[in-house]
């Protein structure tokens, strides 16, 4: 037997009678973990969208963000955010050098805020172990682990120890896991299945297309959502610009590809070129606007109002 599972494009939000007098009254803000942020919706800690630049620019403008991990200085980038008064949000791998890394942090005294243990198949034995090493280690910290895609797995996340479950396996825009592994579910399905499996928050991670996939991940019960190619090609973003018969675009690639890890061994990712777009200002202004709007559908006032929509499938 297979089982039919949904992507966002299949599915649509059914509307409820609105109670505001404005989009504005909608509320958007969530707290996650210690602190409470202006939107649910983050961008990928990857090479390609986050530097420390881009991270203090999402910090001061009130959202989430989280570091990526690749040849990075932990220590001095928990050092300089926690400095400048604001939090700090680190990414962690599952071998030894982050053994070395954590205990670098603990020797400085410092204490990150936030920790996301980031792997592509964290239902496995070395983040089982670097989640309890966490747990152990870092008591304040709030920890992240990921990626997940099944019921199952997020059950145990949730009892190694993790605050929050980042949910999402082979959706992303760069991936090519699916292609060369086989393996992928589509994120509605995901979402709904890992969301009714723990209490801890779920971080609904890649696939997101319109802005309106943003409410429909909320509404399968996530409590956050990430992208990546949907904060690529911006001035705050990390990719270079590259010129192309007068065209601007800016690179946007995998964690897991060629051009990320620098070899060509166990590549699940690709380099793209998306278009240069400006500042990312007017997208956050966007970004929330468009999902006030989708609150204000829902028949509420805040992000809850989501969570009691209907979902429907429109055959096609
Ligand atoms: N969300 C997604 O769908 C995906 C995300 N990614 C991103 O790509 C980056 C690299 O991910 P990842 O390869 O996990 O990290 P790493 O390349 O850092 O691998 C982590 C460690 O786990 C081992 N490992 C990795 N995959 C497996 C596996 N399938 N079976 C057994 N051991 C394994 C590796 O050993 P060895 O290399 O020797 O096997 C390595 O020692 C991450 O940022 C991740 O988020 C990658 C793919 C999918
Ligand atoms: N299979 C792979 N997935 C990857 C890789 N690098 C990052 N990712 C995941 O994709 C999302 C972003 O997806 P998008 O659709 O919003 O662009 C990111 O958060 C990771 O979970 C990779 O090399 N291979």
């Amino acid at each position: 037997m297979f089982n039919t599972e949904l992507n966002y494009g299949d599915v649509y939000l059914v509307p409820r009678k609105t109670v505001v007098d404005s989009r504005k009254q909608c509320d958007t803000a969530i707290q996650f973990g210690p602190r409470r942020f202006d939107m649910p919706l983050y961008a990928s800690n990857m090479k390609s969208v986050v530097d420390a630049e881009t991270c203090e620019y999402f910090a001061r403008h009130g959202w989430f963000y989280t570091m990526h991990r690749f040849n990075m200085d932990i220590v001095g980038f928990v050092r300089d955010m926690q400095a400048k008064g604001l939090f700090a949000s680190i990414s962690i791998g599952v071998n030894d050098d982050t053994l070395e890394q954590l205990a670098a942090l603990q020797a400085a005294g410092l204490v990150p805020e936030y920790i996301t243990l980031d792997v592509a198949n964290a239902w496995c034995v070395k983040a089982e172990r670097m989640i309890r090493h966490v747990k152990q280690q870092f008591p304040g910290s709030f920890l992240i682990g990921g990626n997940i895609a099944t019921a199952d797995a997020a059950r145990d996340l949730q009892a190694w120890g993790c605050d929050a479950i980042k949910a999402g396996i082979a959706g992303g825009r760069v991936c090519i896991t699916k292609n060369k592994t086989g393996f992928h579910r589509p994120m509605i399905s995901t979402v709904r299945d890992c969301a009714a499996a723990v209490t801890v928050p779920v971080i609904a991670d890649g696939g997101i297309v319109e802005h309106g996939d943003v409410a429909k991940a909320l509404a399968c019960g996530a409590s956050m959502v990430m992208a990546g190619s949907l904060f690529a090609g911006y001035d705050e973003s990390a990719g270079e610009i590259v010129e192309i018969n007068g065209k601007h675009y800016k690179e946007y690639f995998g964690s897991a590809s060629q051009f990320n890890k620098g070899e060509y061994k166990n590549v699940e990712g690709k380099k793209i070129l998306v278009e240069y777009k400006g500042s990312m200002a007017r997208l956050l202004v966007e970004l929330k606007e468009d999902l006030q709007s989708s609150i204000s559908y829902a028949g509420g006032k805040d992000l809850l109002a989501l969570r009691a929509v209907e979902m429907i499938i429109v055959a096609r």
